[in-house]
């Protein structure tokens, strides 16, 4: 069944969502994952602005802003423990303070329903991808979900997210992606998608100086840009 939805004036047959900061809030589980890990090193906590702003990266890059926040920064293989260790910390409680955004349920589930393919592309590690959409009741709402682990490359890589539409079976020229920083808007742009922005995100530049075709303050909009409300 083709999908009526239309975007930018093209055909579209799939949407690729961004995880942190687009479909979840899911800073508090971080911040806690990482100042159980700094208070083991004995150094400072993190406030959640800064959590905010070191999210978006994946696991490894959000720990080595973490080390380099609050002292000495770590070398290369100690960064690679550090980060064994956060990731342990943050899956042994990865939802508990963790929130789903207003309308974001309905609105993948609308999109199912017309027929148009769900997809994650975040740079959370693959396994954490996977238990926290299952944790949250979005898993059975999400056709394929790829962390910054799954590919050699991940955001702003274009492959990344070309590798997220393959799982999909959908061409770039077919697809949204809606997230919630620049990597995302730049994913976007390289592999050669439409572009969306939520406005109420980790985004850590101002959001008029990220390059994209709309921007979104709730998820919900998104049906109103693809001509899919009322
Ligand atoms: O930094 C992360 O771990 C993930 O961030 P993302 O879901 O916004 O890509
Ligand atoms: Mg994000």
């Amino acid at each position: 069944m083709p999908s009526p939805a239309r975007f930018a004036g093209r055909p579209v047959d799939a949407v690729v969502f961004d995880l942190d900061g687009t479909l979840i809030d899911s800073a508090a589980d971080l911040g806690r994952a990482a100042n159980r890990l700094l208070d083991e090193e004995g150094r400072r906590a993190l406030s959640m602005a800064e959590v905010r702003s070191f999210i978006g990266d994946g696991a490894r890059v959000l720990v080595d802003r973490a080390m380099a926040a609050t002292g000495a920064a770590a070398g290369s293989a100690a960064l690679d423990a550090l980060t064994r260790r956060f990731i342990a910390h943050y899956e042994a409680d990865a939802t508990a303070a963790t929130t789903v955004y207003p309308s974001v349920p309905e609105t993948l589930a609308a999109l199912r329903r017309t027929g148009i393919r769900v997809g994650v592309c975040t740079n959370k590690p693959q396994a954490a991808t996977a238990a926290v959409l299952e944790a949250l009741g979005l898993a059975g709402m999400v056709e394929a979900a790829a962390g910054g682990d799954r590919f050699p490359v991940r955001k702003p890589d274009a492959g990344h997210l070309l590798g997220t539409l393959d799982l999909l079976g959908t061409p770039a020229e077919r697809a949204v992606m809606v997230g919630d920083n620049e990597h995302d808007a730049a994913v976007a742009r390289a592999a050669g998608t439409g572009a969306v922005l939520v406005t109420y995100g980790y985004a850590r530049k101002p959001l008029a100086e990220i390059d994209v075709d709309a921007r979104i303050d709730r998820l919900d909009r998104l049906l109103e840009l693809l001509g899919l409300s009322g």
